[in-house]
């Protein structure tokens, strides 16, 4: 049952600079070297770091993070907890079943045809820890802890990449939100089974996450990411070690429209496959506008703002369904 994160990794093809590497394939992914954000970094490698983060989130929305201190045993901890939990027999998981997207813990089995599985989804909240972990699965005995040491490290990585895509958008080093600390951390904890037909089934349909980023691990190829709003879509292949981060909804409306949240989906295919991903956000009543330093009269603000029970409310509603998006409908007011 281990969870093999070697598998499906590409080979990085060639270096453009000494900081920023792009892999051979149809999408170039640009590698983050997270170690020189740290304090003990010069002012210089930081500053091109910066430059490196301000690109990608121009012209991809995501990029790639290498050096972020998460140990290979906390992250392969982590994905044999969820693998075996989503092992578990059926009764076992029901527990957890529901509809109310508002519990703390929540399991999900997207199914087609004659039962077959497409994805199975544990979502969870995070941070701060201790007043989520008590909710959590405690079969298998280990997934609190396991689960716990990869997401608190994950929060943390998650809080300084936050910032400094905030210092991407000049607001300068020392700015600071409050209570970013205290967000909100979703840990989606997704199932993919082995399903090679093609073209391929897609496990999990089209979107954009919502909050700041989302950080993701997954264990083999699966992730697809689109620039046209899923149009043409292209593959997001796998480094071995590093973590896979993308914009959310609210780095678009903070950011007032210069960053945009990514569209992205995940298809079936090489072998099962799991994936975490890790959202971040403020916590569930506080709400996200634009940053104010971000409006003047070439650039008037474009969305509205709002906050996670927001989110919860329009999904639930079924507003989302073949009308707007949660982005779109913040756009333009
Ligand atoms: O499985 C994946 O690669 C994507 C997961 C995802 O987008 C999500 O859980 O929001
Ligand atoms: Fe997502």
């Amino acid at each position: 049952m281990g969870v093999n994160m070697l598998t499906g990794g590409m080979s990085v093809a060639h270096l453009r600079s000494p900081r920023i590497r792009y892999e051979a394939a149809t999408t170039q992914i640009p590698v983050i070297d997270f170690g020189l954000l740290k304090q003990q970094s010069t002012v210089t490698a930081r500053s091109a770091v910066i430059e490196d983060i301000k690109n990608a989130c121009q012209k991809l929305g995501c990029f790639h993070v290498v050096n972020h201190g998460i140990s290979k045993s906390v992250i392969s901890g982590a994905l044999e907890a969820a693998s075996s939990f989503f092992h578990l027999p059926p009764e076992k998981k029901s527990e957890f079943e529901s509809f109310d997207l508002k519990k703390p813990v929540r399991y999900e089995a997207a199914l087609q045809g004659n039962n077959n599985k497409l994805r199975l989804l544990l979502k969870h909240y995070a941070n701060p820890l201790r007043d989520w972990i008590p909710f959590w699965p405690q079969n298998p005995p280990n997934y609190r802890e396991t689960m716990g040491a990869y997401s608190k490290e994950i929060q943390q990585v998650a809080v300084q990449l936050i910032y400094a895509i905030l210092e991407s958008l000049g607001l300068g080093p020392n700015y600071h939100i409050t209570n970013l600390e205290n967000g909100m951390q979703l840990m989606a904890v997704n199932y993919y089974p082995y399903n090679n037909t093609a073209p391929h089934k897609i496990g999990l349909h089209a979107h954009t996450d919502y909050g700041f980023i989302t950080i993701l691990l997954q264990t083999c190829d699966g992730l697809q990411i689109s620039h046209n709003n899923g149009n043409t879509w292209q593959p997001v292949h796998i480094q071995p070690g590093a973590l896979h981060v993308h914009l959310g909804d609210h780095t678009e409306v903070l950011s007032n429209g210069r960053y945009k949240g990514l569209m992205h989906r995940a298809v079936l295919g090489c072998e099962e496959r799991i994936s975490m991903a890790s959202i971040h956000g403020l916590s569930m009543n506080e709400k996200v506008g634009t940053l104010k330093e971000l409006v003047d009269e070439q650039h008037p603000k474009r969305y509205r703002e709002s906050s996670f029970t927001d989110f919860l409310e329009f999904i639930s509603s079924g507003n989302n369904c073949g009308g707007k998006s949660f982005i779109q409908s913040l756009r333009n007011v």
